[in-house]
């Protein structure tokens, strides 16, 4: 296609262009299919690294594309697969942050997407910004890809569903408010400082207390904007009732909905998803309490396209996960 409208521009034109702008920032790797109709698009970029967007077919004839806006993560997550990585030894490393990728490598991820479902089911509904990489870590390039995705000159979402997810880096958190109409996602993950400290290290710089408290001032500014907690519920380490209650707590005050996202697995980790049951017993609490609450569970997994799965498949062999002390009993249980 773009190849054809080329054809249609003066040749001078068309070399003038190709001096000050790139024609096309990603290359197509591979397209994996998982059993469930989720695909994992792998895009090769200029300076031959990978990253990868997923299509993700939900219930009521939508689809969500969930766009990378790094390669890696310097987050380090103890429960995420990416900016996890095996080297040649089989040792895990951490694969860290590689780079930020630019507007267009994020924006174009998008376009690709768009033009692989022309011919299915038409177009997108959602884009999520919860691929490889903390989006707010890369602001600039992430809140000009979101206006570009959704001016009515560009891909023409409503911002209400464009949604950006965020470990919880308050600065970038508080700009981000205030420079766009997108949705935000905030992950939780954990009721109490000590296991957030662990499972997400960022937790040690911006607090619980400092990032709800921000959010509760913040969304007190914006009429009828809500903010996305996801919550990914681990066997064992914040998933008990006391958990259920003092989330309940944590949020008061906070116009919010929960995603209680049920935990993908992958080679090297130690944590294990939550049951069923216990995720209904968890959910059924906070109902109870009036929060508006809802399960999410797996889709991809099985080419490890879900949630937290992105980076290279199996390629962790050895895990290098440390576990506090305290924490031991609740992963080897
Ligand atoms: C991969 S992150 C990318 C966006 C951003 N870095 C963040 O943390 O919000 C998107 C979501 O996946 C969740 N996640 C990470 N690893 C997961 C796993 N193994 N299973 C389920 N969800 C996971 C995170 O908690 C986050 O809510
Ligand atoms: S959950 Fe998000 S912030 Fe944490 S390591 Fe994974 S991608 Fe990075």
């Amino acid at each position: 296609m773009l190849s054809m409208t080329l054809q249609c521009l003066n040749k001078d034109f068309v070399k003038m262009l190709g001096e000050h702008a790139k024609f096309k920032a990603l290359s197509l790797e591979n397209i994996l299919t998982a059993s469930d109709g989720t695909r994992k698009i792998l895009f090769r970029l200029d300076d031959g690294l990978v990253i990868e967007t997923v299509v993700i077919p939900c219930d009521r004839g939508r689809t969500t594309v969930c766009v990378s806006s790094q390669v890696g993560c310097a987050m380090n997550c103890q429960f995420c697969f990416t900016g996890r990585q095996a080297n040649i030894f089989h040792i895990e490393t951490l694969m860290g942050l590689k780079r930020h990728l630019s507007t267009a490598e994020i924006v174009e991820q998008a376009v690709f997407a768009q033009r692989l479902l022309t011919h299915e089911v038409g177009s997108f509904t959602n884009v999520v910004f919860m691929g490889m990489g903390e989006p707010l870590q890369n602001i600039d390039s992430v809140i000009k890809a979101a206006d570009i995705m959704v001016h009515d000159q560009g891909l023409h979402f409503s911002p209400r569903k464009v949604t950006v997810s965020t470990s919880g880096l308050v600065p970038q958190l508080k700009r981000f408010l205030h420079e766009s109409n997108c949705a935000l996602a905030v992950s939780l993950n954990a009721t109490t400082d000590e296991v957030r400290n662990w499972i997400m290290p960022i937790n040690r710089k911006y607090n619980l207390g400092l990032l709800l408290q921000t959010l509760r001032e913040e969304l007190g500014l914006k009429n009828s904007y809500k903010v996305l907690f996801e919550y990914v519920m681990l066997d064992g380490v914040n998933d008990s009732v006391d958990d259920a209650y003092r989330l309940i707590d944590l949020v008061q005050g906070i116009p919010c909905k929960i995603n209680l996202i049920q935990f993908n697995p992958h080679c090297g980790s130690l944590f294990r998803p939550t049951s069923t049951e216990k995720m209904i017993k968890f959910r059924n609490i906070l109902a109870e309490a009036k929060c508006v609450v809802f399960m999410r569970y797996s889709k991809g997994d099985d080419q490890m396209a879900a949630c937290g799965q992105l980076g290279k498949p199996g390629a962790i062999q050895t895990p290098l996960i440390r576990v506090p002390e305290q924490f031991k009993m609740a992963v080897n249980a």
